[in-house]
């Protein structure tokens, strides 16, 4: 465990005075500890962060500093980034994937459906009969936008907010705690990460502002001991935000069913018994320039059939396109965004969306949202679903075991992803 005692990034560094004479001229010229920083994240190579002992010792012609680091880590990056003024290059997108706020509607707004209308009759099997009404709004929703929110869902706001600020206060830990969790190992099940763009042309990955932290949320039993000891009502306020998730999944999974045409738990079934449950909760702390970086990247949820969504209150951040054009998702206390993933879009042989969206940053204020994912069973088999399919719709899409797909988004690492394509049919 390095201890490390650095400047502050105002203190002015340079050779000291008392040690210079006509004998011993100065060899490095007087800078701020700032600038040094600068220049340590612009010699940034393809390198990953995780690289805990990296020794760089370079001369940069351009200003005669140089700079020997040892032992930058993670650690300095998630300082750098909760107290910057100015920011790296590391983090500044090229100019034609920078977010153009100022084209950005914010007029539009992706459909709002209560769910206080669930269930058409009243007797006591009410939850086993969603209204027709309801199924349609989804329907449409999932077909024209693959985005949607949702109020009147039945999770207590309580229990909600509870658990954003719990989850604000893991990253609000010392970074030396929070790191323990670092890593780009993908096999891990609990980890803290940093997202990049692979910029063609260009050897330095750009650097996205955020931090996501992400592990599983089912079986509980089995992770249980793995989630963080610290904020220490961590574990336990998961677990209860994650039993009501779940149960909204349940029923969200069978209004989709039911918009197919399908049984209610048809969706439930084909996307297997232990299927694949990620939470990612995203930190994105306030950006000094958001016009030149990203919170994350634009991106559909590849490894999803559905997501689940917390977004802060009072920060807008979430943007997705719609008709070419992005349109930001403003947060509506006490709801949730729901949004299609791509093995949603394989099943429905491309009736239902999976659409691009991205995060952008903010001046003002730190914004944190939490993105549960249900995903396929490692074995169970996507492609179009058959009863969909007839001579007016052939299938899209082949049939492939999901560890298929896995093995596919992992074999395309450092690419500009392109994963449910290989599956394509010449139908498309
Ligand atoms: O921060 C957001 O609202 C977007 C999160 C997201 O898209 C994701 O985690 O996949
Ligand atoms: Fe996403």
């Amino acid at each position: 465990m390095a201890m490390f005692y650095g400047p502050n990034r105002d203190t002015v560094i340079g050779p000291i005075e008392e040690l210079v004479d006509e004998q011993r001229p100065p060899i490095y010229r007087n800078y701020r500890y700032a600038e040094f920083q600068e220049e340590f994240f612009r010699q940034q190579g393809t390198r990953r962060m995780n690289q805990c002992n990296v020794e760089i010792q370079k001369k940069s012609l351009h200003n005669q500093l140089t700079c020997q680091i040892a032992l930058f880590s993670f650690f300095h990056l998630i300082v750098f980034m909760e107290t910057a003024s100015i920011i790296p290059s590391k983090f500044i997108l090229p100019e034609d994937k920078r977010p153009h706020l100022s084209q950005v509607s914010t007029l539009a707004s992706i459909p709002i459906i209560d769910l206080i209308d669930y269930s058409e009759n009243d007797d006591e099997n009410k939850d086993d009969v969603p209204s027709s009404l309801l199924v349609e709004k989804i329907s449409q929703a999932c077909e024209e936008y693959g985005f949607f929110q949702i109020i009147n869902h039945g999770i207590p706001e309580e229990l909600c907010n509870t658990m954003m600020a719990v989850t604000y206060e893991f990253f609000e830990l010392p970074p030396e705690e929070r790191n323990q969790f670092y890593t780009t190992d993908h096999t891990k099940q609990v980890k803290l990460f940093n997202y990049y763009l692979n910029v063609e042309g260009q050897d330095d990955k750009v650097s996205m502002w955020s931090q996501c932290f992400s592990h599983p949320w089912h079986p509980r039993e089995n992770m249980t001991h793995l989630l963080p000891e610290n904020p220490p009502q961590y574990r336990e306020v998961f677990a209860e935000y994650a039993k009501e998730i779940g149960a909204l999944m349940s029923k969200l999974l069978c209004l989709i069913s039911k918009g197919l045409g399908l049984e209610k738990d048809y969706l439930e079934k084909r996307l297997g018994k232990n299927p694949s449950l990620l939470v990612q909760s995203n930190h994105y702390p306030p950006c000094p320039e958001p016009e030149l970086t990203l919170g994350l990247a634009i991106h559909t949820d590849l490894m999803t059939a559905l997501t689940v969504l917390k977004q802060s209150d009072g920060v807008t951040g979430l943007q997705v396109i719609k008709d070419g054009k992005w349109m930001a998702v403003d947060p509506i206390p006490n709801a949730f965004v729901i949004n299609l993933g791509d093995q949603m879009q394989v099943l429905s042989n491309g009736r239902y969306k999976s659409v691009h969206h991205r995060a952008v940053t903010n001046k003002a204020e730190r914004r944190l949202s939490m993105a549960m994912f249900y995903g396929p069973n490692k074995d169970s088999v996507i492609g179009p679903i058959e009863e969909l399919l007839d001579e007016q719709h052939p299938p899209f899409y082949r049939k492939y075991h999901f560890s298929e797909f896995v093995q596919e988004f992992h074999s395309q690492e450092g690419t500009r992803r392109m994963v449910k394509e290989v599956f394509e049919l010449k139908n498309k």
